[in-house]
């Protein structure tokens, strides 16, 4: 089997999906590339966490064909390799269908950074990508979607290395980060922020913003160069 090293690495970062609840069933995947090789490790399409295995995991090139493995790549490939080539320093993309990401992500509403919680980890909001038109949906639904990533992040001048998520409006979410167990890291991350965050406007949809100087006391002692913790 070769790319042993890179598909053991991917199948414990997916098999995260479901022992920290991000999803069920054959929801989501999680990826992670060999720069150096040109290729990328995936779960295959449809298959069930519980029946998944190392040799089950697909390798396809940063064009979408396939390398190796016997089973169709996700559905979502060509979502994960277009970030890969867009985002050089990206080690691991991970999609879930975690219940309160995907909440936010269909109601097309940024998660609004509220408390500290957000900004040990993100100073702004968890951005939500525009609504595809019926064209792209038909087209090429899963390019478009990286597409409509990286449009987002243009327009808001977003860097992959500062912010490491996103939610896709109408589907879900997706994380990345250096490799593919701090991609499903983010992806946990990304639902208790999530849960919190509508759960507070819950309470008082009106509720106070946070001082800019709390999130940033936050997240700068944890992350940028000045960081006096190290990282999780
Ligand atoms: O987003 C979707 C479908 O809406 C996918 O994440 C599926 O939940 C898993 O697809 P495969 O990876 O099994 O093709």
């Amino acid at each position: 089997m070769a790319y042993t090293y890179l598909k053991e690495l991917v199948y414990e970062a997916n098999m995260e999906i479901p022992k920290e609840e991000l999803a069920i069933v054959t929801f989501g995947n999680v990826s992670g590339i060999d720069r150096a090789a040109g290729v990328i490790a995936i779960k295959p399409s449809g298959v069930p966490y519980r029946k998944l295995k190392v040799e089950d995991i697909v390798i396809v090139d940063l064009d979408n064909k396939l390398v190796e493995g016997s089973m169709r790549p996700s559905s979502d490939t060509k979502t994960h390799t277009l970030l890969y080539k867009n985002f050089p320093t990206v080690g691991g993309v991970c999609h879930t269908h975690s219940t309160y990401a995907v909440a936010w992500a269909q109601a097309k509403r940024a998660i609004p950074n509220l408390g500290t919680t957000h900004a040990d980890h993100l100073v702004q909001p968890v951005p939500v990508t525009e609504i595809m038109s019926d064209e792209m949906i038909m087209n090429d639904y899963e390019h478009e979607t990286g597409n409509q990533i990286l449009d987002l992040f243009t327009k808001e001048g977003l860097s992959a290395e500062e912010v490491e998520m996103v939610l896709v409006a109408c589907h879900g979410p997706f994380t990345w980060g250096k490799d593919p167990a701090k991609a499903v890291y983010n992806a946990v991350v990304l639902e208790e922020i999530a849960k919190m965050a509508y759960l507070t406007l819950q309470i008082n949809p009106e509720c106070p913003t946070i001082k800019q100087t709390l999130i940033d006391k936050h997240f700068f002692r944890k992350h940028g160069k000045n960081a006096y913790y190290g990282q999780e």
